[in-house]
């Protein structure tokens, strides 16, 4: 039996989306087309009755905007919202600013799938000599304590971010009875996904979260899933939004 709901939802397309660069830390504002999906998460989520007692996003814009957007559809500007570093997208290391496309020119579609995609291995490490070194330092170092602070991030080193968060200030929230959404990213939902869903290493590289499509996970007493990752929108368009993201680096399905 279902005893808790939390839904999740990937941020609107944001500018380096469209442009195709990989953005990790990179604090992109949501484009004109992720604006619309946000506001269509809301549009979804007030259709299908949500509310909720607690917001949780991460410290870039492109997740807070759309958690605003969406609590703005369901007249809910004045619930509190947690603002954390652990819910920020992978940090994406020295490719961060790089187009996804000219990445595997460079460096081969296998090698940029498994930096990617793969559990362990993480991207190379950021260099000073990075266009965006210096913002990327100054946005987050806010929140984020220096000896945390990554130079890259393979998914595996993310979820050991994220799930403190979930269980330190997520489970404990549920537990108390609060309705809860998160807005937050690719890479950082995934990690998540994989822990609630028990998934293979395997599994998750098949996951691609589309962008702006909420989804809900309904809990058992043991926070395992009695329904996982149900998104609130029809199978055809999450599916094609789902392979848009597969493509970004040329057409790969995983
Ligand atoms: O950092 C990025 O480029 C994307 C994910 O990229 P992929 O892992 O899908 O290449 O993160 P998000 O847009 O969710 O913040």
């Amino acid at each position: 039996m279902a005893k808790y709901e939390i839904v999740m939802v990937r941020h609107g397309e944001s500018q380096w989306n469209q442009q195709n660069l990989f953005c990790g830390w990179f604090d992109a504002d949501l484009s004109e087309a992720g604006i619309a999906e946000a506001a269509a998460a809301g549009q979804a989520l007030k259709n299908a009755n949500y509310k909720f007692d607690v917001a949780h996003t991460s410290l870039l814009q492109r997740a807070n905007k759309t958690c605003s957007s969406i609590l703005e559809a369901l007249g809910q500007q004045d619930i509190p919202i947690n603002y954390t570093w652990r819910l920020n997208e992978r940090h994406y290391g020295d490719l961060t600013g790089q187009n996804k496309k000219e990445a595997v020119e460079k460096f081969g579609a296998e090698q940029v799938q498994i930096w990617r995609r793969s559990f362990a291995t993480p991207p190379p490490a950021i260099l000073e000599a990075n266009n965006y070194f210096e913002t990327i330092q100054k946005v987050t170092f806010r929140s984020c304590p220096r000896r945390e602070f990554p130079a890259c991030e393979s998914l595996e080193l993310t979820i050991k971010r994220t799930l403190p968060y979930w269980n330190d200030v997520i489970v404990p929230q549920l537990k108390e009875g609060k309705k809860l959404i998160i807005a937050a990213h690719g890479n950082s939902l995934r990690g998540i996904v994989k822990y609630l869903d028990n998934m293979t290493e395997e599994q998750i590289m098949g996951l691609n979260l589309p962008t702006g499509i909420p989804f809900v996970y309904e809990l058992d007493e043991n926070f395992k899933p009695v329904v996982s990752m149900k998104f609130l929108g029809d199978e055809a368009t999450v599916k094609a939004a789902m392979e848009k993201v597969a493509a970004q680096t040329g057409g790969a399905k995983k």
